[in-house]
This record gives C-alpha cells, sequence and structure tokens, in this order.
C-alpha cells in the first residue's frame, strides 16, 4: 500500500505539485496519469526520499521510504532508465544492487532472463544500451530484491510494441499475486489498457481519481437500436438522461446492465451497446494538455 497525503513542492513561487492526496492499493495497478510537466516524477520523487517535500509526507508499506530497513528488498523504484552508470555493464549494476540488498548472484542472471536481456546483452556497457534495453534493465534492477510494491516512472518510454506488451503482462502479474504498483504516463491510454485504478494529475493538482470503471463509466453507455424511436420512449420510461448522437446513437447516463434490462423488457432490439469510449476521460485530458502553455505557443 502507497499512502500520500498533502504531498507539496515548491520551487521558489511556483508549485509544482499541491496538496496531492491519493492512496495505491495492494493486487492493484494504478496508473499516475498527467501531461508533461504536471507533477508526477516530483511526487514519485518525494515518494522515495530523492526531493523533500515543502508539506506534506507519503508511506510505503505503512512507513515513510527514508525508514525502510533495507528498501529494495520492500519497493522497486525506476524512475529514470538514463540515470545508470553508462561505463558499467547491465550484469555489474545489477551485481552491485545484489549485493547491497544481501542477494545471491543467481538472482542477477534470474532477472536478466525475466526481462529478456541476453547473456551477451548483460555484458554490455550500458553506453551501448537502447533507451528500450535500459528500461528492461532499470525493470530488472526494480524486481531484484523481489519487492512488494513497485513505483515506476514512464517505464514504456522507448519500449516497442511487443516489449510494452511484455511489461504489461509483468505488471498485471505482480498486482495479481498481491503486490502494489504506480506507474506513470502521460499517454491515456498506454495506462488505459493496463491500470485497475487511474489518479489523474494536471498543473501539479490531482483532477480526478478512481476506478478505472467508474472514471470511464463516467462518459456514459452508447446504445443503439433497431427501431430509434422504440428505443428512445424506453429510455424516457426508464427515466435515463440520454443525449441523442448526430449518428442515431443515444449516449445514456446508466450502465450497460441497466439499459440491457430496461430495452429486454419493453422487447426493444439494441444492435449496439457498450461504453461510450471513455470520452469523458479522454476530453478531460485533452483540456489538460491544450491549456498547458506548451501548447498554446504550437497552435
Ligand atoms: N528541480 C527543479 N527546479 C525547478 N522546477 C522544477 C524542478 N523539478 C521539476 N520542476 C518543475 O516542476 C513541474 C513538474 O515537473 P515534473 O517533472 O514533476 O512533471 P512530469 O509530470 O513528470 O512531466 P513529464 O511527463 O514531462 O516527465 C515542471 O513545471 C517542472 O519544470
Amino acid at each position: 500500500m502507497i499512502t500520500v497525503e498533502e504531498l507539496t513542492k515548491r520551487y521558489g513561487a511556483n508549485v509544482s505539485v499541491d496538496h496531492v492526496s491519493f492512496r495505491a492499493q495492494p493486487g492493484t495497478v494504478t496508473g499516475f496519469l498527467g501531461p508533461n510537466g504536471a507533477g508526477k516524477s516530483t511526487t514519485m520523487r518525494m515518494m522515495t526520499g530523492l526531493t523533500p517535500p515543502s508539506a506534506g509526507h507519503s508511506t510505503i508499506l505503512g512507513v515513510p521510504y527514508a525508514e525502510l530497513p533495507n528498501p529494495g528488498r520492500h519497493v522497486g523504484v525506476l524512475l529514470d532508465a538514463s540515470a545508470q552508470h553508462s561505463g558499467r555493464t547491465g550484469r555489474e549494476i545489477l551485481r552491485l544492487g545484489a549485493t547491497v540488498m544481501g542477494l545471491s548472484r543467481r538472482r542477477v542472471d534470474e532477472m536478466l532472463e525475466i526481462v529478456g536481456l541476453s547473456g551477451d546483452e548483460g555484458n554490455r556497457r550500458v553506453g551501448n544500451y537502447s533507451l528500450g534495453m535500459r528500461q528492461r534493465l532499470g525493470i530488472a534492477h526494480a524486481l531484484l530484491g523481489d519487492p512488494q510494491v513497485l513505483i515506476l516512472d514512464e517505464p514504456a518510454n522507448g519500449l516497442d510494441p511487443a516489449g510494452i506488451h511484455w511489461m504489461r503482462g509483468l505488471l498485471k502479474s505482480f498486482a495479481d499475486r498481491g503486490g502494489t504498483v504506480l506507474l506513470s504516463s502521460h499517454l491515456l491510454h498506454e495506462i488505459e489498457v493496463i491500470a485497475d485504478h487511474l489518479v489523474v494529475i494536471g498543473r501539479g493538482v490531482i483532477v480526478a481519481d478512481g476506478s478505472k470503471a467508474e472514471l470511464l463509466n463516467a462518459a456514459g453507455t452508447l446504445v443503439r437500436g433497431l427501431d430509434p424511436d422504440a428505443l428512445e420512449r424506453c429510455l424516457n420510461l426508464a427515466g435515463y438522461v440520454y443525449q441523442l448522437e448526430p449518428d442515431g446513437a443515444y449516449v445514456v447516463d446508466a450502465t450497460r446492465e441497466q439499459i440491457a434490462t430496461a430495452t429486454a423488457r419493453h422487447g426493444v432490439v439494441v444492435t449496439e451497446l457498450r461504453g461510450a469510449d471513455g470520452s469523458g476521460l479522454e476530453d478531460m485530458f485533452l483540456q489538460l494538455t491544450a491549456n498547458d502553455a506548451r501548447e498554446q505557443v504550437t497552435a
């Protein structure tokens, strides 16, 4: 479990992170989503003791990160895959980590294999690694101490589609075994696929926090009927608020189960029934991005 309470970071007159609070639960992948410069990395750096907060605090497994004994055995952290010493080989970096954490050397070979780095690649200097290989090495380092919690900043950066697919499977199974995963991204779709819970940050402030189902359902349900008039009568009888789209579909403020029950009761034939594309979340996210000064300059 990760708990973040009112974390705040000021740099001079600028507030980069403003009273941020959220939780990441065990058995769950929590996506920390926000456009560039929103405050994701700063929040994660404060959580892992690398940046002192101006106010607020956070705990991991019930204690502040700095108070965890042998932290790598409890929390795997990947904040900047390019921050590794470029003159060392991947294997040397993992061996150092294993020594610090009191682990056997066998664990290093296991980790190289798990993250898909060959023996030959493990013996190459990190300065010659691609960004994707550095991410794999960073994930190996984070998993080395068999932690219960993972904190990963943009771990998909630089991975190819097969690498992203592999990483999703890895993180899902980590959470399925009871682990807590917090991962950040600036891409909604990337995080939507893997996260169970979403925390959205914009300009240092949390703007949404809920289960993926809740946040995506907030966009409503799209339903289309063989006989649109009959469908509309049915929605009116059920008392649901809806909006008629230009293409004849109805976006209804109700769940799929509620609409299916109502249409079945009134004998209305439905030809399409699905979540309305999560457009509420996407709109909110685009608005956050568009309001950013960077976008206005290029607009
Ligand atoms: N050391 C620092 N000194 C001054 N300002 C900083 C410092 N570190 C971060 N900031 C500012 O804090 C804000 C948040 O930055 P942060 O790196 O946390 O965003 P982010 O959400 O991780 O963005 P990205 O997706 O681009 O990595 C930015 O405006 C950034 O310029």
